[in-house]
């Protein structure tokens, strides 16, 4: 017996065995596009809150959606993500996987993190602690109970750190962080899964105008080695950060191009901009 399955060996709590490690696929993104929602329509109840929507993320990318109230927003998210099952349509992440026969928890362990608008952190944990939870829940139930971590995730919690700005707030319970710093921890939380494409709830929402800023900087910079989708009413937000914007309405797309283009649109500005700041 090899030294990796002898006795010894499978006891060693910082080892993490292949056969408990999750099945991540690789997401084929060789035309550049990661995220394929073709003819997508859900019904509840006969009203159309998606209604043959279309829709496609390029890998990368930093794409806002903005739209008035019950355009589709949080039931597209949904869908994505497998909380919602849609009547009509397809959506596939990348040329290969079909999302529509994956589960939520399946969903976010192929790659695709979502973050709710309220932030959802352990309270009485530290910024670390919270962190390391995370990283600890992806791996698994087993990888929970029973592993320290290792150097390597070690490493990848303090890289963690500093991309949300909290390096100095590591041994800080998160119930004392401010509201924008718990945001940008739980976003961190979701850096944890290595996910792939990131979806975003008005992440600023109640903050301060410089807690604001930083997050502009922060989903800024995690787009590139992310695909960042990011739902927000704060137009000033939007105009900051974004470089193509989708608007819906009624459930399809009204617009989409640049944050100029989109702003000078006139059936955008009848059903959305009209009453915006
Ligand atoms: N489970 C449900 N059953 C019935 N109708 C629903 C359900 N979920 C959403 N809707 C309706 O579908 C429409 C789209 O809702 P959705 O929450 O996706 O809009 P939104 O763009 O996210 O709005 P907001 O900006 O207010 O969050 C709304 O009219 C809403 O009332």
């Amino acid at each position: 017996m090899s030294e990796n399955y002898g006795q010894r060996g499978l006891w060693r709590r910082d080892r993490v065995w292949s056969f408990l490690e999750p099945r991540a696929r690789e997401v084929d993104v060789s035309r550049n596009v990661i995220l394929y929602i073709e003819g997508v329509t859900v019904n509840f109840d006969g009203f159309k809150a998606l209604n043959d929507l279309n829709l496609y993320i390029n890998d990368g990318e930093l794409r806002c959606l903005i739209g008035a109230n019950g355009a589709g927003k949080t039931t597209l998210m949904d869908v994505i993500t497998g909380k919602t099952q849609c009547n009509q349509g397809s959506v596939y992440f990348g040329q290969t996987i079909n999302l529509l026969e994956h589960s939520e928890p399946e969903i976010a362990r192929l790659g695709i993190g979502r973050k709710f608008q309220k932030p959802t952190v352990f309270e009485v944990h530290t910024v670390y602690e919270n962190l390391e939870l995370s990283l600890k829940t992806y791996k698994g139930v087993w990888y929970t109970l029973s592993a320290k971590l290792s150097m390597e995730e070690m490493d990848y919690i303090d890289e963690v750190l500093n991309i949300i700005g909290l390096e100095k707030h590591r041994y800080q319970v998160a119930g004392a962080l401010s509201h924008g710093e718990k945001q940008w921890l739980e976003i961190g939380m979701l850096l944890a899964a290595e996910p792939r494409l990131l979806l975003i709830d008005e992440p600023v929402a109640g903050m301060t105008p410089q807690e604001t800023e930083r997050t502009a900087e922060l989903l800024t910079s995690l787009a590139g080695d992310h695909t960042v989708v990011v739902v927000e009413h704060d137009m000033e937000f939007v105009r900051s950060i974004a470089r193509t914007v989708t608007v819906l309405h009624q459930g399809s797309v009204l617009a989409e191009g640049s944050m100029e283009a989109i702003q000078n649109n006139p059936d955008v500005i009848e059903v959305y901009l009209g009453d915006q700041p």
